[in-house]
């Protein structure tokens, strides 16, 4: 049974994704201080917020059983992300559900601020019918400058678009033709500052992005401009905006978001210019139902282990790719484990080689769980799939990904080489089409074996009677051989036999076979 801890109001039809699972039970306790989480959430397989559970270190520390943090929402600027990944817990949150609602806020507040429809609401509602205070400006034929062009600064776009607005538009990420595509003038920063008409921005809060639009900026800013901030507070120096306010630069700004939440000590809030929600982008009917079903259904992929995508501190793969790969991961992670189980000394690098149709595919999710395979056997438990190349990187053990094209004999082949202080060594494997997970080759050994069960690898000699006292010592003692491989590179040098054995062995026996003349090395390993 999973269990899952519902930390914010999340809509009850994406809750009805997990109530549904069987092997879930969700509890539902909104508002609780940190302390009362770090107190329960040992308990827990799951965790499940929106913006307001503030998921610090210490929660994450104590979430002894947490697997994964789901946000109902994009930003994950409240959960300590770094942490998670250390931790091993995936981060996820719901990308696409509240761009629309987002966007259309962005326009309402677009609106608000060209024509204070917010202020002249609140005159007349006072008693006051007053018409000359209230003049604004149209939309058309002014210049809107969007900052961060991901998916809501997109759909900004088009509604500007729509009345007749011009745009420029500034993302580090966006390409001539996505701009061409949407229609937009791809800016700088400084572009944007000098020749918009309204600034708008959806970038999320990074330390690139904090105060980006700050004092200097205000400064070369057309007199009369309009501001609007329906993404992260802080991207916005709300001091400097304050200023730009008092000195008549801005003529109106439009805020959703602040550098303190609520924000109580904000005299923003208190300026006539300033049109104010309580961070409301994503708070439609709609939004709330997409968002939560989203990461409802993400939540039960991985506490079922499917496959899921929208995992913020793992490389985001399509669907596609994720179903190419997948058949590899399998392989991949016994391919470590066999090499765990081989190696000897302390571990200085791990090279991952990928060759015919893997070449062609993003190969990361299978370097991942290679280096799981490996790391975990030694390291225990702590390492995971999420953390295995953080954990490498502070291990300083260095580790590569190389795709090698067509290979000679197999249409896809993983290579793995771990050097340690004392030895090379190395596996390769492959996906026979039917024939499933094969091992090919063992420290440059050409062998056919199936990857499953318990094996006996030895490194020996390659001389008469060697491989009949091991077949004496295992059957004397009960154990049967399933499967036998023996390689060499030439007659009389070393040698590698691989055998598939129907129980483990004990210690002892492991010793008895290692001091048999020309033996150098026994590993027993479990797949
Ligand atoms: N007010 C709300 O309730 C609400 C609702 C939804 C989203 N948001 C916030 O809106 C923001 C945007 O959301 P989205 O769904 O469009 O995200 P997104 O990831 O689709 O887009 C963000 C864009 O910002 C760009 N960016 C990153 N650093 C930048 C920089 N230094 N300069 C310029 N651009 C930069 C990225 O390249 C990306 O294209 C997020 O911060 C999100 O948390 C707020
Ligand atoms: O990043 C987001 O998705 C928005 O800020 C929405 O936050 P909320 O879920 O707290 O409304």
């Amino acid at each position: 049974m999973f269990k899952v801890l519902v930390a914010d109001p999340i809509s009850e039809l994406g809750l009805q994704k997990l109530y549904e699972h069987p092997d879930i039970q969700v509890d539902i306790q909104t508002g609780l201080p940190e302390a009362e989480i770090i107190a329960i959430i040992d308990q827990y397989d799951a965790l499940l917020v929106r913006s307001q559970t503030k998921v610090t270190a210490s929660i994450i520390q104590a979430g002894k059983k947490l697997r994964v943090i789901g946000r109902a929402g994009v930003g994950v600027d409240n959960i300590d992300v770094p942490a998670a990944t250390k931790a091993g817990i995936i981060v996820m949150n719901a990308p696409d559900g509240n761009t629309i609602s987002t966007a259309e806020l962005t326009f309402a507040m677009i609106m608000a601020s060209a024509r204070k429809i917010p202020q002249a609401h609140q005159k007349l509602k006072n008693g006051t019918w007053d018409r000359k205070s209230f003049v604004g400006v149209e939309l058309r034929n002014k210049v809107l400058g969007i900052i961060g062009f991901g998916r809501i600064g997109t759909e900004v776009a088009k509604r500007a678009q729509a009345f007749g607005m011009k745009v420029m538009a500034y993302d580090p990420f966006m390409t001539p033709e996505k701009a061409e595509e949407v229609g937009v003038q791809a800016a700088s920063v400084n572009e944007i500052v000098e020749a918009a008409d309204f600034i708008t921005v959806h970038t999320p809060l990074t330390k690139d992005t904090k105060h980006m639009i700050s004092t200097p900026q205000f400064a070369k800013m057309k007199r009369g401009v309009r501001i609007i901030n329906c993404a992260r507070g802080g991207i916005i120096d709300e001091a400097a905006l304050f200023e730009a306010i008092q000195n008549g630069i801005v003529a109106n700004a439009a805020l959703d978001v602040y550098e303190q939440e609520p924000p109580t000590d904000s005299p923003l809030v208190g300026l006539e210019q300033v049109v104010v929600t309580p961070h409301l982008g994503a708070s439609t009917e709609e939004a709330q139902i997409n968002v939560a079903i989203d990461v409802a259904e993400e939540l039960v992929n991985v506490l079922t282990e499917q496959p899921f995508k929208n995992a913020v501190n793992l490389p985001s793969l399509p669907q596609e790719v994720l179903k190419s790969v997948q058949p590899y991961l399998e392989l991949g992670e016994k391919l470590g484990l066999l090499l765990a189980q081989r190696i000897r000394g302390r571990v200085q690098s791990i090279k991952c080689s990928y060759a015919g149709d893997l070449s062609k595919i993003s190969v990361s999710p299978i370097t991942r769980t290679l280096l799981k395979g490996i790391l975990s056997y030694h390291y225990g438990e702590e390492v995971n799939y999420i953390n295995a190349p953080l954990f490498a990187e502070e291990q300083k053990i260095q580790t590569s990904e190389i795709k090698s094209g067509k290979h000679k004999v197999f249409t896809n082949l993983i290579h793995v080489e771990v050097t340690t202080d004392e030895q090379v060594y190395s596996v390769a494997g492959t996906l026979f089409n039917g024939l499933g997970p094969k091992i090919v080759s063992l420290d440059g050994f050409t062998i056919d074996a199936n990857p499953t069960g318990t094996m006996l690898i030895t490194e020996h000699t390659d001389t008469p009677g060697i491989i009949g006292q091991v077949g004496t010592i295992l059957g004397t003692s009960d154990i049967n051989i399933g499967s036998m491989q023996v390689g060499r590179k030439e007659e009389g040098g070393l040698a590698v036999m691989v055998l598939g054995i129907d129980k483990p062995i004990s210690v002892e026996l492991l010793h008895l076979l290692r001091n048999i003349r020309g033996i150098h090395s026994v590993s027993e390993v479990n797949l």
